[in-house]
């Protein structure tokens, strides 16, 4: 079993505790109190001229910056908030253009993303079947993929720009919205580092489902009526990833209570991304039945499907 130099770096820190829940939350605590940040090697690493992305620094990079993305992470859902409850007696802003940008953005990026990376998940799924390819695929990746996973992990730091969005026009901002953006964050910050097949193989899963998801939010921002079928089929997208990391993890689980566990994937990170796989798969279900079902799902749904 390959476990990297930071994943056994988080896990023995600290001198004092027992158990790796204990050693991870310590060294979470200590870093979120230090200031550091290096712009150079972020630059060096983002503009990447080198032929081999040097994937090791980046995930030095992440794991070295971890107190800063915990910050940020903090400042975010406090700015967010506050701009909240300043918005309550102001107009809205439109935000048209600049809506349609980012979403434009975060669509190609999404788009070209899992296009660059769809051809290496097909040979590594050729190579190592669906269960080694999340489990055990001791091999690298190839090195454009590698870049664009560094790229993914980064970008769910960008994606907090959709809830100012969503604030500053004064649209509902719910609990789903943020917990996702906030979870997701972290949980790559934490888990990338580990150089895991699992957390590899989820990173390139949602991106793939955010290269529908990202689209769909910039036809919605072009002012383009869809069906409600496509924003349904979009929830069911989003269901279906969450039920596949379940099932993957349960897998794994089985695995390890029958002792056939080969899985490069450290448990913390097997017990977050089920956790966390969980929590989305409800929170999206209980989104999905409250906007299509119940009552004969939501006004905004239910209009557009008369229109079209
Ligand atoms: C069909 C969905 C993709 C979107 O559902 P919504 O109810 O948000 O859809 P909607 O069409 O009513 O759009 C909501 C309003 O926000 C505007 N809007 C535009 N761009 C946006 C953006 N980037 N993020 C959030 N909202 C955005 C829309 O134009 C619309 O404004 P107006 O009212 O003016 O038309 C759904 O499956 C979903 O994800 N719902 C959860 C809400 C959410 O925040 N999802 C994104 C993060 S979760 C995620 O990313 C999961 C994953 O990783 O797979």
């Amino acid at each position: 079993m390959y476990l990297n130099y930071f994943a056994t770096d988080i896990f023995h820190r600290s001198a004092v505790c027992e158990s790796d829940a204990c050693r991870v939350s310590k060294t979470m605590i200590a870093d979120v109190f230090k200031w550091k940040f290096d712009a150079n090697e972020l630059w060096s690493l983002l503009a990447n001229r080198d032929e081999i992305f040097p994937h090791i620094r980046g995930r030095k990079f992440i794991h070295e910056h971890f107190g800063l993305f915990v910050q940020m992470t903090i400042a975010y859902v406090i700015v967010i908030f506050s701009i909240k409850r300043c918005m309550r007696d102001r107009e809205p802003f439109k935000l048209t253009n600049a809506l349609r940008f980012w979403n434009f953005f975060l669509s190609v990026f999404s788009i070209y993303g899992s296009w660059a990376m769809f051809p290496f998940m097909v040979e590594q799924i050729r190579r190592f079947g669906l269960y080694g390819c999340g489990c055990e695929a001791l091999s690298t990746l190839p090195s454009q993929a590698e870049y664009w996973l560094f790229l993914t992990v980064l970008s769910k730091a960008l994606e907090f720009v959709d809830t100012f969005f969503l604030v500053l026009r004064k649209k509902p901002l719910i609990f789903l919205h943020w917990y996702h953006h906030v979870a997701t964050f972290l949980f790559f910050c934490v888990t990338y580092p580990t150089q895991s097949s699992q957390i590899r193989v989820g990173a390139i899963v949602n991106l793939f489902v955010h290269a529908f998801m990202y689209p769909y939010y910039f036809i919605r921002s072009m002012n383009i009526k869809l069906p409600a079928k496509i924003s349904m089929a979009v929830t069911v997208l989003q269901l279906t990833q969450f039920v596949c990391f379940i099932y993957g993890c349960t897998l794994m689980y089985y695995s390890l209570a029958t002792n056939q566990y080969t899985c490069d994937t450290p448990m913390f990170a097997l017990n977050s991304t089920f956790g966390l796989s969980l929590s989305y798969f409800v929170l999206f279900a209980n989104f999905f039945h409250k906007s299509y079902l119940q009552r004969g799902g939501k006004a905004k749904y239910r209009s557009e499907k008369k229109v079209n």
